[in-house]
């Protein structure tokens, strides 16, 4: 099992390599794939082997590294046909049309869009190709050590945002989350952006369960305060990024989780054993009045939750804000090709031993059935908007984001 979407080898300036796992062949098989230019990087994006805004915009950029890489290379240089390699001017002109082409491989998360605008920068005030490629690889390295940087802050500010929300309510009982899709290591540089506050909460539960268990069990034990000790992480259809992703990664953690189906939500709620205190989500956008573009599923998430009274979190670092954009009503929502819905894309399986089927080289078979007539028409779009009226908080590395009186957020201090 592999939680790294990205191996980034950054040990030598002048040679970097990178490969991103192959998520659309989780979780029975671990494959990575090689990014040497940016048509790489526009393909797995596009395909979506690999995804997640932060993931997106760093193996976007990775792959802007990569290209710019070759066009250091002789070989490369004497047998492209595309860059005028003759100076850096037109090398920068091929470059920027090329940076256009990437954005438009994921239009709605905001991280390619953020990391891009930077990289332009860059490309702008480089005088050669060697002074870009140094100053491309540091940006690279910054972004994804912030990223995991942020997403541990972050991880921590949202669960003891939670926690001390529950202490304040005098609730000390053991509880679970929900969550939708995936915002794990899969999505990110690594601990993630709503799962990472999971595994916070986890590590905190953890911590008290053993204190308990370790204490002497002749002193009254002071008994700790409320636990995070059970996920319900929602399969996230038509992608599965919930049952292919972050149940492998839950599964990984060894965090207790039970998968549920996207429409069994409001019926666990209402059965649940055990209370479930908050929903914590990630972003692929969020815009200045807080309104949240994130996987199709999520705003009616929220729309449970305010129903049944538990806590909505959008969970996001800086580079997922959008600080043109006044409200959700500005942002475009990326439709998916019609057979990503109507195929369910897996690995084969064995029905009588409920094992992965293996194929000639010995490797987990995949395969796809299809689950809706040809002629129908779908519709199949990849995210919905989340009106910020439905949030209970945004949690960023800085800090948690709540709304004032009149049911704003003031946003002004994540807009760079
Ligand atoms: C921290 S990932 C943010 C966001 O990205 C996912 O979308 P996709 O799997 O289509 O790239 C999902 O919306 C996550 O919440």
């Amino acid at each position: 099992m592999s939680l790294e979407a990205i191996l980034f080898d950054r040990s030598d300036l002048q040679n970097v390599s990178v490969k991103v796992l192959d998520q659309l062949l989780l979780p029975y098989t671990t494959a990575y794939v090689p990014i040497n230019t940016i048509d790489d990087g526009y393909r797995v994006i596009k395909l979506m082997q690999v995804r997640g805004a932060p993931a997106i915009a760093i193996v976007g950029s990775l792959s802007v590294l990569s290209e710019a890489q070759l066009l250091g290379n002789e070989n490369f240089t004497q047998t492209q046909t595309f860059y005028d390699t003759s100076d850096f001017d037109r090398i920068r002109s091929t470059l920027k049309q090329r940076l256009a082409f990437l954005l438009d491989s994921r239009p709605t998360a905001v991280n390619l869009s953020n990391a891009l605008s930077e990289i332009e920068k860059i490309l702008k005030n480089s005088d050669t190709l060697e002074s870009f490629r140094r100053q491309l690889y540091e940006f690279v390295c910054q972004l994804i050590d912030d990223d995991l940087s942020n997403n541990v802050k972050m991880g921590n500010n949202g669960a003891e945002f939670l926690l001390k929300q529950l202490k304040s309510e005098s609730f000390d009982q053991d509880f679970a989350v929900l969550t939708i899709c995936n915002t794990g290591s899969l999505a990110t540089s690594g601990y993630g952006t709503a799962l990472g506050v999971i595994r916070s909460l986890w590590k905190d539960a953890s911590a008290q369960l053993s204190q308990e268990q370790n204490s002497d069990k002749k002193r009254k034990v002071d008994r700790g305060g409320a636990k995070m000790t059970h996920v319900f992480p929602l399969e996230t259809r038509p992608y599965n990024q919930g049952s292919r992703l972050t149940a492998y990664e839950l599964v990984h953690d060894n965090i207790p989780a039970t998968l549920i189906p996207d429409s069994s939500i409001t019926y666990r709620i209402a059965t649940s054993d055990i209370p479930i205190k908050a929903a914590f989500v990630g972003a692929d956008r969020i815009v200045r009045n807080g309104d949240t573009a994130n996987k199709i599923g999520t705003y009616q998430l929220a729309l449970i939750c305010k129903q049944f009274g538990i806590k909505f979190f959008v969970t996001a670092p800086k580079t997922t804000i959008d600080s043109v954009t006044e409200t959700g009503a500005g942002i475009v929502v990326e439709e998916r090709k019609a057979d990503e819905f109507k195929h369910v894309a897996g690995t084969v399986i064995d029905g009588a031993t409920g094992e992965p089927q293996l194929s000639g080289d010995g490797k987990p078979m995949a395969g796809k059935v299809g689950v809706a007539p040809v002629g129908v028409s779908v519709w199949n779009p990849a995210f919905d908007v989340t009106p910020h009226e439905l949030i209970d908080g945004i949690v960023t590395e800085v800090g948690v984001y709540t709304k004032d009186a009149e049911g704003n957020f003031d946003l002004t201090d994540l807009f760079e």
